[in-house]
């Protein structure tokens, strides 16, 4: 951490909020702060903001910056921090991304106004905005291609109810929910931060998704989160009497999102960005999928957090950021009822058969700005022109994209799938202001409005006269240098600019006498090697170029204002033509996907089929080809009828694990409306997505890896339907021998007889087999091996049967074990399965040859199994015994290099 250089006095952390004695700008620093206790206060001082006390010292830490001292609090120095404000936003993402919250305090007025009401009087001063982890609209905040969601859990009399929305693109939804399905729901969302009540809060059932949370969770009293102010909240943000239209909303859902719109008053301090009326996820809409899952299967982002090497990262072929976004989204919440999949397949089948329509899609979207997030920093009053050229260019785009896909070039004869008459009548008309921002903007833009320059020369004549009269000034100053030079005959005579002085003419230093003679030559400043004047005729035309200049700055941030006012008007239309492009982007690069991988469009409907024939696991399979390793060998999985249930054994690495994960993906893929890589699919919708695949202790929540096996697999046992998918990996593996085969056993049965669900059961309990017996539904099957000359070679394909043995150790041997231990482990094995387990295992010791003497054995093969040397081998051997580099010449050398040459082909004839 940075000490506080050179103080020996007491510093003081934590502000003391009596301003007894405190200086004016500590006392309004102090009132502020008393307000914003959870938050680092960023105190805009001039081109910095400020941090003091603790904020100070957290910021100093956190940022690695220094940390100062200014002033006393009560007779203790007071710790500052501060950060320059052109370059905040890289700090403040690095706060924000540690946990900060920051209240952004700016100044309210000129300095010049506040020296008008005396000499000490401080410059007034709010926060204008507090940025939290949920409420972030900068690009420099956010990822372009992930949602970021703010979340909010309601609980109205044992109903319970999420909202979430992102107020960087205006996305607002509600769902109702029950307590075992808020995990997976928040899982599902991924948000970057959740408000609760302080009361729900503090009940017992809640503890475990606190402790899952607890980095994002922001507590809120309860009172914010009362249904009847809610509705009015909801009425009063989109003008509407009643809130029927949107939909029929529980209590607990009006809550929730009401909660939300409270939050983000409070956050942006009454600005409120552009929302789309909240849409209602109905209960059951989405696969529900939940956390531990998502993780073992990847999907949006690997085991290790990363996205590189999830399902997401193989399948994303989209052009924007809103595409990549919606694909995300889609991927996180596959849908379950059949019609609204296949109008979803519809529109990639339609892209996949296209190619050059496609291709051409794809290259205007790859020129598409994000036009969600520059109308969401717009309606906030956080845009800059950057933001309404985006706009510009991003429905420009839209213009193109529907002239391309309305007049198809090829297959004119073509019916166009519904879902894309769809997204063409929601793209709209937006010439007219595509035609206004392409006259009004500049072609070179500043970031902030403030900064000027951005309204294009002819847009507004009064504004072009002003930049006239501006630069007309700035020639005719320029012309006075020539005038003064010939005056004064001092050749080096210029005049120059800077921000203090303005305009000035500045001489070297031995002629400034010889100005001060001249009346009209008013002295400004002496420097060491210069000396500089002004003159009446200079300060008037700075005084126009001035005037002109604010007159000009003033008027373009009125044309600013207007041109935002043209934008939002039409706020709700540009929104939902954004996210048509995003629906096409995503249907088309997931067509795309599908030429490039061969994949295929599956059949969904209601029924409980699942038929997918020779599938392959989409992330491995890439992998493989990237690694240039053999290709990827495909299996049928068809879980109907007798073969409901699968129940896998087979050798370690044959894959396993593989299959059972790329069936559940091609099950997820198909039901986001993908097509999948197999030759063909059949899938009755699927309601509920279980994969327990391996786990991890808990630490954190002190659970061992056997507790949280047992814990996933209680939530399977509680919640799989005879709709769901169920996929285990080698339950009970965490336990005795005994123990795991009961309850694998056991769970087996369970899954048969009561969740009737279509199930992958892999298992190293070869036991269990027997079951297939006495469950009807219950088939085996095994990973295929060819042993040849006492190698395995492991052929990754599913067969029926069962497999009689793992393999474990020559699995063991290929992973490097020692020798010493692979043939220790086979003398164990051997006699383990004389049929000496269970009470005769306790017998091993004493029947087993003693570890040293398995090393002394294996030494003793090593030794009598090395291949015997020919005698040209020995003496190939011997000659470079007897050999010497130190004594040689290089021509020794040169000659023994042929020698042994020679001696090395006879030794190998
Ligand atoms: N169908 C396949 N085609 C080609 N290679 C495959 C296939 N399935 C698996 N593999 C390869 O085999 C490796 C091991 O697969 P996997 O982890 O699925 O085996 P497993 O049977 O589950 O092993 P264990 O029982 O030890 O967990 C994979 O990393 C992959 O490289």
């Amino acid at each position: 951490m940075n000490k506080m250089p050179g103080s020996s006095n007491k510093t003081m952390t934590a502000p003391d909020f009596n301003r007894d004695g405190a200086t004016p700008m500590m006392v309004q620093f102090l009132e502020l702060k008393e307000q914003y206790q959870d938050c680092l206060l960023f105190y805009r001082m001039g081109d910095f903001y400020e941090l003091f006390f603790d904020d100070a010292v957290k910021a100093a830490e956190a940022l690695d910056i220094a940390l100062t001292k200014r002033g006393k609090h009560q007779g203790n120095d007071i710790p500052m921090a501060g950060v320059p404000v052109h370059s905040h936003e890289t700090y403040l993402q690095r706060l924000i991304r540690k946990g900060f919250r920051v209240a952004v305090c700016e100044q309210m007025e000129d300095p010049a106004e506040a020296k008008k009401r005396g000499a000490k009087s401080v410059v007034k001063r709010d926060v204008v905005r507090l940025i939290t982890p949920g409420t972030l609209t900068e690009d420099s905040l956010l990822d372009a291609r992930r949602h970021n969601y703010l979340a909010a859990i309601a609980d109205v009399r044992g109903k319970m109810g999420v909202a979430w929305l992102d107020i960087s693109t205006g996305d607002f939804y509600v769902q109702p929910c029950t307590l075992p399905g808020l995990g997976a729901a928040l899982a599902r969302l991924d948000p970057g931060e959740v408000l609760i009540s302080d009361r729900l809060l503090n009940r017992s059932e809640m503890f475990d998704l606190y402790n899952d949370y607890k980095n994002i969770i922001t507590p809120q009293p309860a009172a914010r989160f009362d249904p009847a102010n809610a509705e009015l909240r909801l009425k009063k943000l989109y003008d509407v009497a009643a809130l029927d239209a949107f939909g029929g909303f529980e209590t607990a859902e009006l809550s929730a999102a009401g909660a939300l719109i409270d939050y983000i008053e409070l956050t942006q301090k009454g600005q409120m960005p552009r929302l789309s009326p909240p849409t209602r996820m109905a209960q059951g809409a989405a696969m529900e999928i939940d956390a531990a899952t998502r993780r073992s299967l990847e999907l949006t982002q690997t085991q290790t957090g990363e996205r590189k090497g999830s399902l997401l990262s193989v399948i994303d072929r989209t052009r924007t950021g809103a595409g990549a976004r919606l694909l995300a989204a889609r991927l996180s919440a596959p849908l379950t009822e059949a019609d609204s999949i296949n109008r979803r397949l519809d529109l990639v089948s339609y892209f996949h058969d296209h190619d050059d329509l496609r291709t051409d899609l794809r290259a205007s979207l790859s020129e598409c700005p994000d036009i969600e997030r520059a109308l969401s920093r717009l309606s906030i009053g956080r845009g800059g022109p950057r933001d309404l050229a985006s706009l510009r260019d991003g429905l420009a785009c839209a213009f193109a994209i529907r002239n391309l896909l309305d007049h198809p070039a090829s297959n004119s004869l073509d019916t166009l799938p519904a879902s894309l008459n769809d997204h063409l009548s929601e793209m709209g008309h937006h010439g007219d202001l595509v035609d206004l921002l392409r006259r009004a903007l500049a072609e070179s833009l500043p970031l902030m409005a403030r900064d000027g320059g951005f309204i294009a020369t002819g847009y507004h004549p009064p504004l072009d006269e002003l930049r006239m009269l501006s630069s007309e000034s700035k020639k005719l100053i320029a012309n006075l240098q020539a005038r003064y030079i010939e005056q004064t005959a001092i050749s080096s005579l210029k005049v120059k600019h800077n921000n203090v002085l303005g305009y000035f003419i500045e001489v070297p230093a031995k002629q400034g006498d010889k100005m001060m003679e001249v009346d009209e030559f008013i002295h400004r400043q002496t420097m060491a090697n210069a000396v500089r004047f002004t003159t009446v005729a200079l300060s008037e035309l700075e005084g126009r170029v001035s005037k002109a200049g604010d007159q000009a700055m003033a008027l373009e941030l009125d044309l600013f204002a207007d041109l935002v006012t043209s934008v939002l008007v039409h706020a709700d239309p540009i929104a939902r033509c954004a996210q048509a492009l995003a629906g096409l982007d995503v249907s088309s690069s997931l067509g795309e996907l599908a030429r490039d991988q061969g994949c295929v469009r599956p059949i969904i409907d209601n029924s409980l089929s699942f038929d997918i024939r020779a599938g392959r696991h989409p992330v491995v399979e890439a992998a493989l080809k990237n690694a240039g390793e053999s290709p990827f060998v495909a299996n049928d999985c068809r879980l109907e009828d007798e073969q409901k249930l699968w129940l896998i054994t087979g050798p370690n690495m044959a894959g396993k694990s593989t299959f059972l994960r790329q069936n559940a993906l091609i099950a997820v893929m198909a039901q986001i409306g993908a097509f999948v890589p197999a030759q063909s699919a059949h899938i009755g919708a699927i309601d509920r997505l279980f994969s327990r695949v391996g786990a991890a202790d808990d630490l954190a929540r002190g659970r061992s890896t056997f507790m949280v096996e047992m814990v996933e697999t209680a939530a399977i046992i509680n919640q799989a339907t005879d709709r769901s998918l169920v996929i285990l990996d080698e339950i009970g593996r965490g336990t005795s021998t005994f123990d795991g085969l009961s309850i694998a056993w056991a769970v087996v049965e369970n899954l048969h007889e009561v969740n009737k669900c279509r199930g992958l059961f892999a298992t190293h309990y070869h036991e269990l087999t027997a079951l297939a017996a006495k469950l009807d539904h219950l088939s085996c099957h095994t990973m295929l091996i060819k042993e040849w000359q006492e190698e395995v070679v492991f052929l990754h394909e599913v067969g029926p049967g069962s497999a009689d043995r793992s393999y474990g150790i020559h699995v063991a041997q290929l992973a490097g074990l020692p020798k010493a231990v692979i043939k220790r482990a086979e003398q164990v094995l051997k006699t383990l399965e004389k049929g000496q387990q269970g009470s005769g295992v306790a017998k091993l010791a004493d029947d087993l040859p003693l570890f040293a003497a398995a090393m002394a054995q294996v030494e003793k093969e090593e030794k009598s199994s090395a291949p015997a040397l020919s005698d040209q081998q020995k003496a190939l051997l011997s000659a470079m015994d007897d050999m010497d580099p130190d004594d040689m010449s290089p021509r020794d050398a040169l000659d023994a290099l042929y020698r042994l040459r020679a001696l090395q082909k006879q030794a190998a004839t």
